[in-house]
């Protein structure tokens, strides 16, 4: 049965989740947080040219797709061929396609995901390795052995790509104060103290199955290669690259993931196998690009970090408040127990979209992070089945205040970390003609500040509306049938 998968996403898969960056101030609030560059085919065309007819497409190119026709992979049949395109190397149909056509199908014994390291001569030493590591060392194995099988496949690949992890310490300087600068430098530090692990435990004592040297730039090689191309939520597949299949670029303008599906069918002459199938989600004139959405949950950090390119659709800006009970805190036992039976804990995070509404959980964490002084008897056990109900309204003008204070201040503390402001970064990206990298940097940093404007004026509209606001006593006295229409207080006065 055909199932669902998109490009490798960050939760479900077994690549590594980018760390939580590091904290606003205050324990009440804490911050988290077009193209490719290839080393043997150096090219960079802006036209749309497809494999065989045109002498711009590297020779390796040309090779990898003999290849896959010498293998049975893509026929006369096949609707598209690699191209030179914007984003490199991309999918080009050979005739009109209708949308939701199959474009090309490559049978399962040409994937590779951690099955197919463990049936491999470094299977052994690889098997109790994290999958995304053991993947990553089959890479470059393979791509140091002259007689590797995947030899055709490895020659296509970039040798980087614009993905922060590759970016210069005076490009990174562009992204200062954004929570993508943090993560990636969290990513970086992750991935260095596991190359480092690695090579002790596994490379240097197996000298003979890694007669060539690793060095950490090439383990960072493989990390992109495998963050940038992977597929994942393919049954049973967390972490799979599917050569070929992976040459599909990303466009803003596909808004449906459905596109991949794994299906049996013929693989070769006389045998059936599982197949990895791709539709086109557009119809498609002969001599057009083929394009797919890659993930539609990932904000434009996650892309900028994956793939070294974002998203011109503004619900991608985002910014992840983290938010803590400080194990300071007086009721910090309650608070927590409070938090758990909510799904929540001590620390939690709140991703929050450009145009998007507060999560909804966010208010009650906040007020709860912050409930103290004459407030804090709704902590007592008996209030523990009600208590996130309470918290889901205002529970008391101090406690609302200083929600918002903290909020407001945090705000301001993040925004003052940019250096430079939303009017420059838009005139920046207005003026066009930036490098890839920095139309990156300037619509990161620009996003980031967007969201944290939006966050400060909610809690702004809210401080304007704190002698407003209804809070717990009064919705109490309500329930009790004890405050009249005008607000006033009913005194019951005994017959
Ligand atoms: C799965 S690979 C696609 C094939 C790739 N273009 C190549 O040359 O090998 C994903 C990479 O393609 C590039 N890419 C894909 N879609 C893009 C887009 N819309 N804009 C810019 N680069 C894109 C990025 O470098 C990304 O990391």
């Amino acid at each position: 049965m055909a199932t669902f998968f998109s490009l490798y996403p960050s939760t479900s898969s077994s690549l590594p989740s980018p760390p939580r960056t590091p904290k606003l101030q205050f324990s009440l609030l804490k911050q988290n947080s077009t193209c490719i560059y290839f080393k043997k085919r150096s090219l960079y065309v802006n036209s749309v040219l497809s494999a065989e007819t045109d002498s711009k497409v590297p020779q390796t190119v040309q090779t990898f797709w003999q290849w896959l026709k010498d293998e049975g992979v893509v026929s006369a049949k096949t609707p598209v061929r690699p191209g030179v395109v914007p984003e490199g190397l991309g999918l080009v149909a050979t005739r009109d396609v209708a949308k939701n056509e199959v474009i090309l199908e490559v049978p399962k014994k040409y994937w590779i995901n951690p099955n197919t390291v463990l049936e491999s001569e470094i299977g052994n030493v690889c098997s109790a390795l994290k999958p995304w590591i053991s993947v990553a060392l089959f890479f470059l194995r393979e791509r140091f052995r002259e007689d590797s099988k995947w030899k055709n496949y490895i020659d296509i690949l970039p040798e980087y790509t614009n993905s922060t992890i590759f970016w210069s310490e005076e490009e990174l300087s562009e992204i200062q104060g954004t929570q993508l600068l943090s993560t990636t430098l969290g990513v970086k530090e992750y991935v260095q103290n596991e190359f480092l692990k690695v090579e002790e435990e596994i490379i240097i004592p197996n000298k003979q199955l890694f007669p060539i040297p690793i060095t950490l730039d090439d383990f960072f090689w493989a990390f992109g290669i495998l963050r940038s191309r992977a597929f994942s939520r393919l049954r049973n597949q967390n972490l799979v690259i599917i050569p070929f299949a992976d040459l599909v670029n990303h466009s803003a303008r596909v808004t449906t993931e459905d596109h991949a599906y794994e299906v049996r069918g013929p693989a070769g002459l006389f045998s059936w196998d599982y197949l990895f199938s791709l539709r086109s989600p557009l119809p498609l004139k002969a001599g057009e690009q083929v394009f797919i959405q890659y993930d539609l949950n990932k904000s434009n950090a996650d892309m900028a970090l994956d793939y070294g390119f974002i998203d011109s659709k503004s619900d991608r800006d985002a910014f992840t408040l983290t938010l803590e009970i400080s194990d300071s805190d007086v009721f910090f036992g309650d608070k927590l127990d409070i938090a758990e039976l909510n799904g929540l804990g001590e620390t939690a995070y709140f991703d929050i979209k450009l145009g998007q509404p507060l999560p909804p959980a966010m208010l009650p964490y906040l007020r709860l992070v912050a409930l103290g002084g004459t407030d804090a008897f709704l902590l007592e056990s008996i209030f523990r089945n009600t208590i996130w109900g309470h918290l889901e309204l205002p529970i008391s003008r101090a406690n609302e205040e200083l929600v918002c204070q903290v909020v407001r201040n945090a705000c301001k503390s993040a925004l003052s970390g940019y250096h430079t402001t939303i009017e420059e970064d838009d005139k920046l990206k207005e003026g066009g003609n930036l490098s890839p990298r920095l139309e990156i940097a300037v619509g990161i940093r620009v996003g980031e500040k967007k969201v944290l404007q939006q966050i400060d004026d909610i809690f702004r509209e809210r401080e304007l509306e704190l002698d407003e606001l209804e809070y717990y006593q009064e919705r109490r006295l309500k329930d009790l049938g004890l405050v009249g229409e005008q607000g006033d207080i009913i005194f019951w006065e005994p017959k």
